[in-house]
């Protein structure tokens, strides 16, 4: 079934509907962008890391986003991936937020692995309200909202209700980080879950549509350190799931950890086993 606006199953409109109908539209128009672009050559330049990359698609899709919601919405605030990168600061206030990350899973995208979206996520007194995500080579539009469940074209989703590590799939991301004290505590994380007899831990190269298996219950826990703008961390939740900080307490999306499971039992066994790599936080940066 091919995405749109209308696929979503309707409930009735709330307070940010306007807003949430044009993070949908946008979301498919970057995502033809990213989708054409995805196999044309690219402009490739590095931020923190070796690993951690831009191109030029990635702002310019940053541009069309911030741009048309700031003319339809101007009081809004904006915390966007790449503004950010340049210095803008990120500070979440009560104030309605734009949570955009223009193309998530860049490295791939750089590689042409088809594994890439476009986040656009929106909070309210630091609430994520929605999330919208577009899987741009799959064409899969997901999208979860406060307290209306999550869909993927317009098909509801629901999460996996694994309670036992020793029968899960778990996701993870490495994070831009690459230095051998951080690669050390990633592997070492990893190890500690194979040990547990966890089934498989897969890194997939995008942290947003990590959350989407979750949400989709084709995954049954995912966690890491080291990500931004955690625009889309409402789906889970929105799939029945649960969206936790790495140490085990609420989740902070400045914090740049997650852990998100299907289940508490699931997320807090995965939360016991992490040892932290500490990344600072996005809003003292
Ligand atoms: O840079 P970007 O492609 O938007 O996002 C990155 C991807 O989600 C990657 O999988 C994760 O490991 C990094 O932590 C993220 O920064
Ligand atoms: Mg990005
Ligand atoms: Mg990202």
């Amino acid at each position: 079934m091919k995405p749109s606006g209308e696929d979503q199953a309707a409930p009735a409109a709330g307070p940010w509907e306007e807003c949430f109908q044009a993070a949908v539209q946008l979301a498919l128009r970057a995502g033809q962008i990213i989708r054409k672009a995805l196999t044309e050559e690219k402009r490739v330049s590095t931020k923190t890391s070796a690993a951690d990359l831009v191109t030029e698609t990635d702002h310019l899709v940053e541009d069309l986003i911030i741009s048309e919601l700031r003319e339809r919405f101007p009081s809004h605030r904006f915390i966007a991936e790449e503004a950010a990168a340049s210095g803008a600061k990120c500070v979440l206030t009560h104030s309605p937020t734009w949570i955009i990350d223009p193309i998530d899973g860049t490295c791939n995208f750089v590689h042409r692995f088809p594994t890439v979206a476009v986040s656009i996520g929106f909070a309210v007194r630091q609430e994520l309200e929605f999330g919208v995500i577009y899987h741009c080579t799959e064409e899969r539009l997901y999208t979860g909202r406060r307290g209306r469940g999550a869909f993927c074209n317009g098909q509801r989703l629901r999460v996996s209700g694994e309670t036992d590590l020793s029968k899960a799939l778990v996701l993870t991301e490495i994070g831009p980080k690459r230095d051998p004290a951080t690669l050390k505590l990633f592997l070492s994380n990893m190890e500690r879950l194979l040990h547990a007899k966890a089934h498989g831990v897969r890194v997939i190269g995008s942290s947003t549509l990590a959350l989407c298996h979750l949400a989709s219950g084709a995954a049954d826990a995912y966690y890491q350190f080291g990500l931004h703008l955690l625009g889309s961390g409402g789906l889970p939740r929105e799939a029945g799931g649960i969206v936790i900080d790495t140490s085990g307490g609420p989740l902070d999306l400045m914090a740049c950890r997650v852990v998100a499971a299907g289940t508490r039992e699931m997320a807090m066994l995965i939360a016991q086993a992490l040892q932290t790599i500490n990344y600072g936080r996005d809003d003292e940066k």
